[in-house]
């Protein structure tokens, strides 16, 4: 038998054009796992590793961890720069992932954005940024080559969205490369290894369907990983924590810092980082925390037919 219980979570600043967060979680014998795929894919074949995921958690079914604590990067929106400066500030996280290229905002609202987070972190923070493919060639070139000069870049997250095009600019910057929706989004992740595409492999342990489906690509893209999350609560976050701790190696900081861009969360002790870095500790799910957070019965109808395409998609 399984549980399901729907929530939604307002965000604290609008990331990725979302406002408030929604999901399911799943309860299967004592695991529990987070089924919580955005609400734009409407494909069924593209959230149905997402549920493979939060089935491989609530059968608590993860591989050995070989390291105690993950250092994370704090998740900076493409907010203005006295924002930026105060999330990293408050963060206690010597890694920033900065968001630019978002639409209807400049090179110089990105610039300012980075400037402000390189004085929040000082001179040995890192900072890298995330553009979602919303540049092209040229503009990636441009922008890199100006947000480099200006604060200095660990990498850069999906300059551009054809992985074709990210192969392209990654032999005219020398900054390194790293593919998240080259490998989450695409039919075959591997042509980002096959082309020489990327430096770095950003997984996601939802839509990539679970850590142990991670663990392979990991294996077999021959690219160091950086975990990230993708927005969930600590429930979802703490499948991507199972990855990084079971990783052989873990060179950089992950992405896995982002409850606190929401306002609430689901569990006694939320996996928010301490010193930069996150506990490699499954958190406990709070039963009153999960009741006061419940959606409408409208939208739990909505999640309802979601995971019945699914299981239907399945069969
Ligand atoms: O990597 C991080 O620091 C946090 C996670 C994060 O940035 C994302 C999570 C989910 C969807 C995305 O738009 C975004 C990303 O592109 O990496
Ligand atoms: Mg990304």
């Amino acid at each position: 038998m399984m549980e399901t219980h729907v929530w939604s979570i307002p965000m604290r600043t609008r990331f990725r054009g979302i406002t408030v967060r929604e999901g399911m979680l799943i309860r299967t014998g004592s695991g529990w796992g987070e089924w919580s795929p955005f609400l734009d894919y409407t494909d069924v074949a593209v959230v149905e590793p997402w549920l493979r995921a939060a089935e491989e958690a609530a059968a608590g079914d993860w591989p050995r961890p070989v390291r105690t604590s993950i250092p994370v990067n704090v998740t900076v929106p493409a907010v203005g720069p006295e924002q930026a400066h105060d999330i990293v500030g408050r963060s206690g996280c010597r890694t920033a992932k900065v968001k630019v290229g978002e639409p209807g905002q400049t090179l110089s609202d990105d610039l300012a954005r980075v400037e402000a987070v390189r004085d929040a972190l000082g001179r040995d923070g890192r900072i890298r940024v995330d553009v979602n493919g919303l540049w092209d060639v040229d503009t990636a070139v441009a922008s890199i080559g100006a947000l480099d000069r200006a604060v200095g870049l660990e990498y850069v997250e999906q300059p551009v969205a054809d992985v074709e095009d990210l192969a392209r600019v990654r032999r005219r910057v020398d900054v390194p490369i790293a593919a998240d929706e080259s490998i989450r989004r695409a039919a075959d992740p591997y042509r980002v290894r096959d082309l020489e595409a990327a430096d770095i492999a950003v997984l996601k342990v939802q839509p990539l369907g679970g850590v142990r489906a991670c663990l392979r690509i990991a294996e077999e893209i021959g690219l160091p990983v950086v975990v990230s999350s993708a927005l969930e609560t600590s429930v979802g976050i703490a499948a991507g924590v199972a990855l990084a701790a079971a990783l052989p190696e873990l060179p950089y900081a992950c992405g896995l810092a982002t409850v606190q861009l929401l306002t609430d969360d689901v569990v006694t002790r939320p996996l928010l980082p301490v010193d930069g870095e996150l506990p490699v500790t499954e958190p406990s799910v709070d039963a009153d925390r999960l009741a006061a957070l419940a959606a409408t019965e409208e939208r739990r109808a909505h999640w309802d037919a979601r995971l019945a395409a699914v299981r239907e998609f399945r069969s």
